[in-house]
């Protein structure tokens, strides 16, 4: 379980309105930036262990609450220094800054401490930064034992993810109040480091929120192979990645899975296995068709993929089926009655709803809106929408996932969720990422998808 699974995923524009809400409810914001400024100067308090702790504050709230750590460490008697960028900007701010009696330095001529915390900018960044405030920035962070960064790290956009500048990693980042796209969406969440959440007393929620362990039912003593839910492959040119979603299916908890494929290994026998014929998808108790991982591109593969799309069958559409989905099939996975889960990475999204400048999240919600299917958008920041508007954002899980036919497992552990309730596919969908997460945590070093699907059986006994 990590510390942000299951919060909400806040933007700027929510935190502000958030903010508002707290002051009038009669919170002013002095308060609520003292509150957030003893929060970060008991957190560095504990992180600093005695050391000396220098402070850059910028011009807004952000620096404000810089201002009121400062002050919070000095009453404590630690070793503490202020730089700042430029005078506080706002009444909050000035009040902040009122507070701290020790002297203020040039962030330009300030030396380094073994504690660096980063309160230059926050949730207000409009614009990338100059880059002498980089250049100061990346000189005193690479004399910093370990460098704090207050909300965001100075430099990230708050909701795209993406850094305006080449700023420096920070080690950790004190998120206030609660987790950001930026805390999540790379590149920025490689530049947070550790990740910790302070509780600044504003409640924000969100449609959007951090995965979090699957609450999924465990067979009983009247569960049957079917009931567990019946999972077929279709598979294709290169049988290998259809097996990988077949064995990842049982291993998720599938009942029953049928790979229905002309050739390929014979094991594990517990695969039951049988040509494909437009016949084999009317069968009834088949609660999850996967077809893409190892389909091809060809015409045999283009006619495989019309005949799934024209079953009544829920469908998990990955890998080559994603680049057959031209608009007139986009169409029909819009119309269709049963729901239908894609699995693009980030080129085979590209190619399907076009390139953006959104963040992750937005893209990934519009294009469920769009097609009226559940997206898991794939990469080490995956995210899950749902057609009516619900995301999820899964933490990066293990950088080793970045090998060939891991995501045939994902969608065949999809697969096996969905083929046991197909009401809820975006559950069905979340539940697979974490699965194929928590499989690939368990795993060290240069693993194979062969491994990953294996971990499934662990992972799951212990949902
Ligand atoms: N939302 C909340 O509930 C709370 C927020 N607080 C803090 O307030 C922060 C947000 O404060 P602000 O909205 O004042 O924003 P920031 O403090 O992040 O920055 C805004 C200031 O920086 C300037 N600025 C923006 N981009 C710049 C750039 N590239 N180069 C130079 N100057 C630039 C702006 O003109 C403005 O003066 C949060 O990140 C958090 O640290 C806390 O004080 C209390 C509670
Ligand atoms: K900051």
């Amino acid at each position: 379980m990590t510390p942000l699974s299951g919060k909400p995923v806040v933007t700027a524009a929510k935190m502000r309105a958030a903010e508002e809400a707290a002051i009038a409810d009669g919170t002013s914001v002095d308060i609520l930036m003292a509150r957030a400024g003893t929060e970060v100067a008991q957190t560095i308090r504990r992180l600093a262990s005695g050391s000396e702790v220098l402070i850059l504050c910028g011009p807004g709230n952000n620096g404000g609450d810089g201002y009121v750590a400062a002050a919070a460490l000095r009453a404590w008697s630690l070793p503490v220094r202020v730089a700042a960028l430029a005078p506080p900007a706002t009444d909050a701010a000035r009040n902040a800054c009122a507070g701290w009696s020790g002297p203020v330095e040039t962030l330009a001529e300030t030396k380094s401490a073994p504690i660096l915390v980063d309160a230059l900018f926050g949730t207000g960044l409009s614009r990338a930064l100059d880059p002498a405030i980089v250049a100061a920035l990346r000189r005193l962070n690479a004399r910093a034992r370990l460098s704090i960064a207050v909300d965001l790290p100075s430099g990230v956009d708050t909701d795209r993810g993406v850094a305006l500048g080449d700023i420096p990693a920070a080690d950790v980042t004190l998120a206030l109040g609660a987790p950001k796209p930026a805390h999540l969406l790379y590149p920025a969440a490689g530049l947070c480091g550790a990740i910790r959440v302070l509780d600044i007393g504003v409640p924000a929620s969100s449609d959007v929120m951090v995965l979090a362990a699957p609450d999924l039912p465990m067979p009983g003593p009247d569960s049957h192979k079917y009931s567990r839910g019946m999972v077929a492959v279709v598979g294709g040119d290169m049988p290998g990645a259809a097996e990988l979603s077949a064995i990842a299916a049982l291993r998720a908890g599938a009942g029953y899975v049928l790979l229905l494929a002309e050739h390929g290994a014979l094991q594990p026998h517990a695969i039951v296995r049988k040509a494909f014929t437009p016949d084999a998808l009317t069968d009834k108790r088949i609660g999850a068709l996967i077809i893409g991982p190892g389909l091809g591109r060809g015409d045999e593969a283009r006619a495989r993929l019309d005949q799934a799309l024209a079953s009544a069958v829920p469908l998990v559409i990955d890998g080559d089926a994603l680049h057959l989905l031209d608009t007139a099939r986009l169409d029909v996975v819009r119309n269709r009655a049963v729901p239908v889960i894609m699995t693009p990475h980030a080129g085979e999204f590209d190619a399907l709803f076009g390139k953006g400048e959104e963040s992750k999240i937005d893209r990934a919600r519009a294009a469920a809106l769009r097609s009226g299917a559940t997206i898991i958008f794939k990469g080490a920041d995956t995210v899950i929408a749902s057609p009516q508007g619900a995301v999820r954002v899964a933490q990066s899980a293990n950088a080793w996932l970045s090998t060939a036919g891991t995501g045939d497992v994902l969608a065949g552990a999809v697969g096996a969720f969905l083929s046991g309730n197909a009401n809820i596919a975006f559950d069905a969908a979340c539940a697979g990422v974490w699965a194929h997460a928590r499989a690939a945590r368990r795993l060290r070093g240069a693993f194979i998808a062969d491994d990953l699907a294996d971990a499934l059986t662990a992972v799951r006994s212990r949902l």
